[in-house]
């Protein structure tokens, strides 16, 4: 069959998230968790669907630049597609007028993994995959100074833990618990009930007021004890000195990380907190805003991080995200996936396992980001057990959305908003 792709559909889909504080930070005060959602129609019937995460008004911009990508895409069939796969990441990603927006960053690329997202799901829904076909989905393009086809192919041929998963999972942590503009209460509750379901890992959000945080950590830490696992996550609030001082402030309560201290594009800021943290014990986490495997490369070189966070939709899909699980491993710095948002614990539980059977074949220093919202609304939620990502059943990519939510949830016309706006 052809699965020739006849149109793309994409939607601005919303969640009030910020009435309720969830997901908020010391810089995104007051985000509503919100999806560019996009579906490709086949000729034959079959659908792929694909989603990039942004937050409330920014999706009306990311929604434009996947309409200015569909002409790439439609009458393409998806075998055409895969035949060639690195050929059309670098068809959307190197379009001689849409390149000037990025190369390969912002809300270009945030568009071109919504519609990437989406031709996966596709293919995972009509057929299988092999370890060449997968390197042929990468651009090696700026990244051979460091990792070649030959050596990634190696590397994917090498590893193949499929049965540990099948029965344990992946391991997760929560961030559910520690919102910034959550409650001394809040924060109680939920990190005794977490601990309850079996939770072990745990992230807080710091980095507005110091007094606050180090209140804020004392409580988290005394509620669940010396020996679980404590990161904090500043979301770039800091100079490189200050970070180093606050964080200096905040050892006491043993953070394992301090996530996105600074500018996510300041490679050498990250390195000077690097070095400066470690004889604390403190490695440094970022990459939910890295936008390309380039950046990635140079976070590695310049051992500017100890924790990789790839992102389902910041990065250009499936296709770049294997560049930097494959560099990652090279440079033996575990990948613990950035999660929180609406549909990337449903999207990246595929990368992380995939990591762990097909690249690393390790679960040291290893753990993906777990977000308790927002799951009800797509067809083939993630399943947690235990604290662990129990390995997703349906084929494709999983961020299918119900489409009764999709309706309710759209901007401005869905119930949700128009109740809103009226009160
Ligand atoms: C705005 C998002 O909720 C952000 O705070 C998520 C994040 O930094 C994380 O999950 O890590
Ligand atoms: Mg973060």
């Amino acid at each position: 069959m052809s699965h020739r792709i006849v149109s793309v559909s994409v939607r601005d889909v919303r969640f009030p998230t910020s009435l309720e504080q969830h997901g908020s930070d010391a810089m995104h005060t007051d985000p509503d968790y919100s999806a560019a959602y996009v579906v490709l129609h086949t000729a034959c019937g079959l659908r792929g669907f694909g989603l990039t995460f942004t937050l409330g008004k920014g999706t009306e911009i990311v929604v434009l630049a996947v309409e200015a990508l569909a002409d790439l895409v439609v009458g393409k069939s998806l075998q055409d597609i895969v035949k060639d796969f690195r050929g059309f990441y670098r068809l959307l990603t190197s379009d001689g007028q849409m390149r000037w927006l990025g190369p390969e960053k912002g809300v270009i690329q945030l568009a071109t993994a919504a519609v990437l997202n989406a031709v996966w799901d596709l293919w995972a829904r009509a057929e299988g995959k092999d370890p060449e076909q997968i390197v042929s989905c990468v651009d090696f393009r700026y990244i051979t100074d460091v990792l070649t086809e030959k050596e990634a192919l190696d590397i994917l041929v090498g590893a193949q833990e499929e049965d540990r998963m099948m029965k344990e999972g992946y391991p997760a942590y929560t961030t559910s618990c520690a919102w910034l503009g959550y409650s001394d209460q809040q924060l109680k509750q939920l990190c005794t009930d977490a601990l309850k379901s079996g939770w072990t890992k745990f992230k807080v959000k710091v980095g507005a007021n110091l007094d606050d945080d180090i209140h804020r950590c004392r409580l988290i830490r005394q509620t669940i004890g010396p020996n679980n696992t404590l990161m904090i996550d500043a979301n770039q609030r800091w100079d490189v000195a200050e970070a180093i001082s606050w964080v200096t402030s905040l050892s006491e309560f043993k953070p394992l990380w301090i996530e996105e201290p600074t500018s996510p594009d300041d490679i050498l800021g990250h390195a000077a907190i690097s070095k400066a943290l470690a004889p604390l014990g403190i490695g440094v986490a970022t990459g939910e805003q890295c936008a390309n495997r380039v950046m990635f490369k140079q976070f590695l070189q310049a051992s500017a991080l100890q924790f990789v966070q790839i992102d389902s939709c910041r990065l250009g899909s499936v296709n770049e995200n294997l560049a930097v699980l494959l560099m990652a491993h090279k440079f033996q710095v575990p990948v613990c996936p950035h999660a929180g948002g609406v549909g990337l614990c449903e999207l990246v539980q595929h990368l992380i396992l995939f990591d762990y059977i097909c690249v690393s074949a390790s679960l040291s220093n290893r753990m993906c980001e777990y977000v308790d919202h927002l799951h009800e609304h797509f067809t083939s939620p993630v399943v947690i057990q235990n604290a662990h990502y129990m390995p997703p059943k349906d084929p494709g990519y999983s961020c299918e959305m119900l489409e009764s939510s999709v309706q309710r949830h759209q901007y401005p016309e869905g119930d949700t908003w128009k109740l809103l706006m009226n009160k």
